[in-house]
């Protein structure tokens, strides 16, 4: 089936507190977003739409091989992936949404996500178990709950869909309607999401630990 990669990298990094937006901060070398291409690539999807704030066009344009098409992303994630998604081919058949903050991503993730759409999945998304005891808080932080962690899981990108199926979900969400990620978006126009395994190496980069701790993960 043909497939598109949408990677949303058109966020600051407020949280990683960088000089530059996050997707644009390096890990070895090379920009966390040129790692997230690559791995899409790498795992079998055909072409990648990168959603990038306006304002850093050129430098995204730099950082990026030729054939890579760029969007103007917006003020969250959601609107993002929305710019990107209205730029890709009607024809393609499976659109898979990545974070340019999950950089060390191992193509075999992607790959298990496209092998799920080939099977007949709508909307697959990998995940991993929840290792620690998990619990509900109060607005002054007392815990209240116990949750049981055998019915959660963390969820990871890349998200696959049937094209048809994100755009559609997409067009029916209200316009300024933020969700956390493209799963929440096909759940909300009642689109069954299934999963697979994910990988402790898609870490999502999002505090200046993480970024160490992905340094340390290349160089080992
Ligand atoms: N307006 C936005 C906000 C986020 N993202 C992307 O969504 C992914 C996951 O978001 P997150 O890790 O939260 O990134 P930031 O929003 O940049 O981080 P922060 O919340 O710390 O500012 C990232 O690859 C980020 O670039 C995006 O494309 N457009
Ligand atoms: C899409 C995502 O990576 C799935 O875990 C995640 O929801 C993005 O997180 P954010 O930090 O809230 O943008």
């Amino acid at each position: 089936m043909s497939a598109v990669g949408i990677v949303a990298a058109a966020g600051s990094g407020s949280r990683l507190g960088a000089d530059r937006p996050k997707a644009l901060v390096e890990l070895a070398g090379r920009p966390l977003v040129a790692w997230a291409v690559d791995t899409l690539l790498a795992g079998g999807v055909d072409e990648v739409v990168v959603a990038v704030p306006a304002a850093d066009h050129d430098a995204f344009a730099a950082a990026l091989p030729d054939g890579i098409r760029l969007v103007e992303g917006g003020a969250s994630r959601t609107a993002s992936v929305r710019a990107a998604l209205a730029r890709v081919d009607p024809d393609v058949q499976a659109v898979l949404v990545h974070d340019a903050a999950r950089p060390l991503t191992p193509p075999a993730v992607v790959t298990r996500v496209l092998d799920a759409l080939a099977g007949g999945a709508l909307a697959v998304v990998p995940v991993l178990p929840v290792v620690d005891t998990t619990v509900a808080v109060d607005a002054v932080g007392t815990v209240t709950s116990a949750l049981d962690r055998a019915v959660l899981r963390r969820v990871q990108t890349p998200q696959g869909f049937v094209h048809a199926v994100l755009a559609e979900a997409y067009d029916d969400l209200p316009a300024g309607e933020e969700l956390t990620d493209d799963a929440a978006v096909v759940r909300a126009a009642g689109v069954r999401v299934t999963t697979v395994a994910g990988d402790e190496r898609a870490a999502k980069v999002t505090v200046p630990h993480d970024l160490h701790l992905a340094e340390l993960q290349v160089t080992r």
